[in-house]
């Protein structure tokens, strides 16, 4: 395992989807929620779409918290999780190419399925199991799921289908997909009173049987290149509704992720991440974030 200095961190992105990695153990300050924001601000701070912080696991071979740009704690991240995985691996925290990882939402099992150098590039993530149940996933619908539901969002309809993939998300399958919509309106769903923990939103549509494309409102952070657990909550819905096969290509701005979905509505996530750079938090940055 590689020495590393204080404060040390490595910002990697999965498809544009950027990510900070901070190790709990070797961090001088508190992880408030004003140093959350304070570092994923672009001006401010190093700029980031959330951070990902190693913690110790007594249940899988590593522990990671998930946090949003807005300070709010997420309980999964797909691409967070391979960028994770990325970085255990690429900086020797762990040696094996086989691993668990624990999450708020959930231990999931991380592959190792390329390598370049000796660094990760190629990552396979087991997801876990869709949860179609509007309860549990949570939302205060009294349906037993929510499929086609119409609610209204700054005086716009839209028909939802909410999903939980141990974290949140809420699909709208569009035949037109328009950023400028998703902005506009990704606001109003995210916060929607019926979504308690508020939730993340997609719009998508369906090419073919393989291929769906989506444009994706992340709670906490807004409008993101490209999200793993929304293309997961994506491919388990379409093939809900029967119109997708098993293994569907999730086409989002910043690229695409490989998503399996079986019979039980497990899911596995296989993409790329990349290291952006790394180095050393600013003394300067750090009494930032206690201002
Ligand atoms: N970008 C992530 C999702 C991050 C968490 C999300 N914003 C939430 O609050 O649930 C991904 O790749 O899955």
């Amino acid at each position: 395992m590689k020495q590393m200095n204080k404060n040390f961190f490595v910002k990697t992105h999965g498809l544009g989807n950027e990510y900070i990695v901070l190790d709990g153990k070797n961090i001088t300050f508190e992880l408030t929620q004003k140093a959350i924001t304070r570092i994923c601000n672009v001006n401010f701070g190093i700029g980031s779409d959330g951070i990902l912080l190693l913690v110790d696991s007594n249940r899988a071979d590593i522990g990671l918290q998930i946090f949003n740009p807005d300070g709010s704690e997420a309980e999964k991240s797909g691409n967070g999780l391979r960028i994770f995985c990325k970085y255990v691996f690429d900086y020797g925290i762990i040696t094996k190419n086989e691993f668990t990882v624990e999450t708020k939402g959930g231990i999931v099992k991380a592959t190792i399925e390329e390598t370049v150098n000796n660094k990760a590039k190629i990552i396979t993530v087991d997801m876990g199991q869709a949860i179609f149940k509007s309860d549990l996933i949570p939302t205060k619908f009294e349906t037993p799921e929510v499929d086609n539901v119409t609610i209204e969002a700054n005086g716009k309809s839209f028909d939802v289908n909410c999903v939980s993939v141990g974290n949140p998300h809420c699909v709208v399958l569009k035949e037109d997909l328009s950023i400028d919509e998703i902005k506009k309106f990704g606001p109003f769903l995210e916060n929607h009173e019926m979504f308690p923990n508020r939730i993340n939103v997609q719009f998508a549509k369906v090419i073919n049987r393989n291929e769906v494309e989506v444009l994706i409102w992340e709670r906490g952070a807004g409008f993101t290149l490209a999200s793993g657990s929304s293309s997961c909550a994506v491919a388990s819905v379409m093939k809900k509704k029967g119109l997708v096969d098993e293994n569907i290509t999730i086409k989002m701005q910043g690229g695409t992720l490989k998503i399996k979905v079986d019979p039980d509505f497990n899911i596995r996530m296989t993409g790329e991440v990349r290291e952006i750079c790394s180095g050393i938090l600013s003394e300067e940055l750090i009494e930032d974030t206690n201002l």
